[in-house]
């Protein structure tokens, strides 16, 4: 596949690409020229603080949100004038709560099975190979109430992956998780991923996750992506910037290169006091 220099954007075949997309609440430019491409099979993290603009990039991809100036596509399906095809092909994890806590586990499966129109004749099988990707079988009859803040993350994981999407999108999978739940989830998602080949796009505020799970990576600040690339080329880039004797910076080190002061005002920092709360408490 040929790709050109700068980040090898090819809208025929990239898994998601938007250019120049533009979205704002009243005054403000939540996302603001947003310029993407994200290939067929990588996983790729979409960070920030606080209000960067990444959940409402995301829906815009997903089609909950239109795309008011700009252009996204999906698999070369544009994102405006081809909803429907764009959202056959994505399985979608929001921040907020998709499981249903008075069902079970197989039961809150076997509904996005329904919703996601999977045919009647595959449903089942389905369902199971879902339910068996995040290694919940065991626990696929107990109401989704009683599991733990991580299992109920691989649950919503089952859902999106009900569908057998090419493109998975999650909204900060491991918020509000201790560090094993977090790890647990990630390796969900690597060894889905590995046995599919699908694309995972994430948004998450964890550098360290992001360093560690993500091929490439974009740093978005205020509507905008800053910086772009695997996370070793953006440390040792500014590594090289800083002079080759200081210490391999971290790509928090990056974020705060690229954006400045900026970072500490209205924007918030990297630990999401909210959403951890929204987490805790939606799960508890
Ligand atoms: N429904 C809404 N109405 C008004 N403003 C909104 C709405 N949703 C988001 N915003 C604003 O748009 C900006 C971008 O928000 P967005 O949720 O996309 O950022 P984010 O990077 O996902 O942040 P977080 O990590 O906190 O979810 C913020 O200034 C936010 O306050």
């Amino acid at each position: 596949m040929t790709r050109n220099a700068t980040d090898g954007g090819d809208p025929a075949v990239d898994a998601v690409t938007c250019a120049g997309l533009r979205y704002s609440f009243g005054e403000t430019h939540a996302v603001d020229g947003l310029d993407l491409s994200v290939r067929d099979g990588e996983v790729f993290g979409l960070l920030g603080p606080n209000g960067a603009g990444k959940t409402t990039a995301i829906r815009c991809i997903t089609t909950l949100l239109p795309v008011p100036a700009g252009k996204v596509s999906v698999f070369g399906h544009d994102a405006t004038r081809e909803r429907m095809a764009v959202r056959r092909l994505l399985g979608y994890v929001p921040q907020q709560l998709s499981a249903d806590a008075g069902l079970t586990g197989r039961e809150n499966v076997a509904l996005f099975a329904r919703v996601f129109d999977v045919s009647r004749r595959e449903r089942a099988r389905r369902v199971e190979q879902a339910l068996e990707a995040v290694d919940l079988t065991a626990a696929a009859d107990r109401l989704a109430r009683t599991y733990s803040g991580g299992m109920v993350r691989r649950l919503e994981l089952a859902q999106a992956l009900v569908s057998a999407p090419r493109l998975l999108m999650l909204d900060e999978p491991t918020i509000g998780l201790d560090p094993i739940a977090r790890t647990n989830v990630w390796e969900h998602i690597n060894a889905v991923r590995a046995a599919t080949g699908m694309t995972v796009l994430v948004t998450t505020h964890y550098m360290d996750e992001a360093d560690q799970y993500c091929d490439r990576v974009a740093l978005m600040h205020r509507g905008r992506v800053r910086a772009l690339g695997t996370p070793d080329e953006l440390r040792t880039g500014l590594r090289e910037r800083l002079g080759t004797e200081s210490p391999l910076p971290t790509l928090e080190d990056v974020f705060r290169d690229v954006a400045g002061s900026g970072l500490d005002d209205q924007s918030g920092d990297f630990r999401d006091v909210r959403s951890t709360r929204r987490t805790a408490s939606r799960v508890g």
